[in-house]
């Protein structure tokens, strides 16, 4: 059954670019993608509409394991629209204050036991790409590829910088780098799941690579991963 359905998790902190990563493999292959951190990021936003504390795990387990969202394909835009009861909120959930509900929620264990069910029920026959903090160590430990990326935290601050410019954003580098070494240590100092390359996970640091180079990079670790019978050859396009 496995070989039917290959899995390829691309873990690591905010901004190392794994969304970027995702969606230029997931035109190359055609194969489907889960965006974890949109389904914590949607959760966190349920919360904060309901008025329910980021702490609660008693009033969040039920929240999580009964979440009412849709995520639709938008054949116009070629990407997904997400739907949090009846409401869209595909970019309403993409900054930082959201972002940050959402790593606090996450590191309620019981929080992340109540969405492990909907994360795994992503795996396709056509093949997935998972993109998140925990996707190689708890989600899909029998994932056949498992790639780690990585950035320093200024970098990622940069990035993070330019793009909520673009988006017309009042932001400063200062605030988003404090808020990005907030997330990291948050996220990688959980008790449950935290962010951490599984033992079998190769680590790409993009901090001197522009998206093109990463690409490039991980594509050679699936045609690596092909040679060494982990992936068919089938699944890899030219
Ligand atoms: N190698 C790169 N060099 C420069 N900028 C990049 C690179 N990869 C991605 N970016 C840009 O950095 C920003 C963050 O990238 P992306 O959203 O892919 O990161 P991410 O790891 O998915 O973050 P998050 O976990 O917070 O969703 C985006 O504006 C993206 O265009
Ligand atoms: N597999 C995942 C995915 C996400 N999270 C948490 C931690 C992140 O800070 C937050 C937002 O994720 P992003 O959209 O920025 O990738 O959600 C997690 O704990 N596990």
């Amino acid at each position: 059954m496995q070989a039917s359905m290959p899995v390829i998790t691309i873990d690591g902190p905010s901004g190392s670019g794994k969304g970027t990563v995702c969606r230029l493999l997931a035109q190359k292959l055609g194969w489907d993608v889960l965006d974890s951190g949109a389904i914590y990021r949607v959760l966190a936003l349920a919360a904060l509409h309901h008025q329910i504390a980021l702490d609660s795990e008693e009033a969040l387990v039920p929240l999580a394991a009964n979440l009412d969202v849709q995520f639709e394909f938008d054949n116009e835009t070629d990407s997904s629209k997400i739907i949090l009861e009846g409401e869209e909120v595909t970019h309403g959930i993409r900054n930082e204050e959201v972002g940050a509900a959402a790593s606090k929620v996450a590191a309620l264990p019981r929080v992340r036991e109540a969405l492990l069910r909907r994360q795994r029920a992503f795996r396709s026959e056509n093949g997935l790409i998972a993109d998140g903090r925990d996707m190689g160590t708890v989600v899909f430990p029998d994932a056949e590829v498992k790639i780690y990326l990585t950035a320093s935290a200024e970098e990622r601050a940069e990035r993070r910088f330019k793009e909520l410019k673009e988006r017309g954003l009042d932001v400063t580098l200062g605030g988003l780098l404090e808020d990005i070494k907030a997330r990291d240590e948050r996220d990688m100092n959980r008790s449950v799941a935290p962010l951490v390359p599984a033992d079998d996970a190769i680590t790409v640091d993009t901090t001197q690579l522009n998206a093109e180079q990463v690409f490039a990079q991980v594509n050679k670790i699936l045609e690596d991963a092909v040679l060494a019978g982990k992936l068919p050859h089938t699944s890899i396009k030219d």
